[in-house]
């Protein structure tokens, strides 16, 4: 056996090359975003691997959750290109993006709040997913439990606490089946005791190989599920990387934090 830690063919004995990295499950290209004068996005490129989670950053303005509306299909870029498992996604509009695979979570939860919580999540999975009336029924049950929220299935949407209406956004994007998670601000406003269970439950996505957009303020709750951080200030990438590094990286303490270190 080679003492080498690099693999070896069984033909020649040479070193065998590095497999090549998985092409990005998400990515987005050249992206710039103009409302009239203002520009709001001026040339992000990001990618996500298949299984990732990464984190965006930034302060208040600095064009995160424009970024996700166009990585979801609610906005078009000015310019740019949205890339989703190799096919150009750029024209598609929501429902056909999300019925592809990519599901998202709204900073301030929309539910019916008319309807239960069983119903909402079943709405989406019928709208969203590709299940036919029994089996969504059968999925959004198990969706329910997925997010700890079986137990209030049957409450009105009106009648949950932040926590559980955190939880049913999250439902409701997991009912559509996506490959790709993106989450904007889920964690904003809860005890550390709610965070915590809202991690848990992420943790468990990821575990189960859904790839994740995060965009968040609270960044501690961040910082213990993320692979990769992107920090954007006035709508550029500031500084991307290892989560840590990023954080402690001095322009992005000036910039997201408002004081040099
Ligand atoms: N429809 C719009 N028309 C004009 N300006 C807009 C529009 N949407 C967003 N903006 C502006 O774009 C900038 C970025 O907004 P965005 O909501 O993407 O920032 P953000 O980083 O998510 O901020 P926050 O952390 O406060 O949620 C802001 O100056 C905002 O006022």
């Amino acid at each position: 056996m080679s003492p080498s830690a690099e693999p070896v063919t069984a033909e020649t004995g040479e070193a065998a090359p590095a497999a090549a990295p998985a092409p990005p499950v998400l990515s987005a290209n050249g992206i710039h975003r103009r409302f009239g004068s203002l520009v709001v996005l001026e040339g992000i490129d990001i990618t996500l691997a298949p299984g990732e989670a990464l984190g965006i950053v930034g302060p208040n303005g600095a064009g995160k959750t424009t970024l996700l509306d166009i990585l979801s299909g609610a906005q078009s870029p000015s310019e740019g290109s949205v890339t989703f498992q190799g096919q150009d996604v750029t024209r598609w509009k929501v429902d056909r993006r999300c019925r592809s695979g990519i599901g998202r979570s709204h900073q301030v939860p929309r539910p019916f709040t008319g309807m239960t919580a069983y119903e909402n999540v079943l709405v989406a999975s019928v709208q969203g997913g590709s299940h036919r009336r029994r089996a969504a029924q059968q999925h959004a049950l198990g969706v329910l439990e997925r997010c700890g929220m079986l137990g209030q299935a049957n409450r009105p949407a009106a009648a949950l606490t932040l926590l559980e209406r955190k939880r049913l956004e999250m439902a409701r994007a997991l009912a559509t089946d996506p490959q790709v998670l993106l989450l904007d601000e889920i964690a904003g406003g809860l005890t550390d005791a709610e965070t915590d269970e809202l991690i848990a439950t992420i943790e468990q996505l990821r575990a189960d190989g859904i790839a994740i957009v995060w965009i968040e303020h609270v960044i501690h709750a961040l910082l213990r599920v993320i692979d990769r951080l992107v920090c954007l200030a006035q709508g550029r990438v500031l500084a991307e990387g290892e989560p840590d590094a990023v954080m402690s990286d001095p322009r992005v303490v000036e910039a997201y934090l408002g004081s040099a270190a």
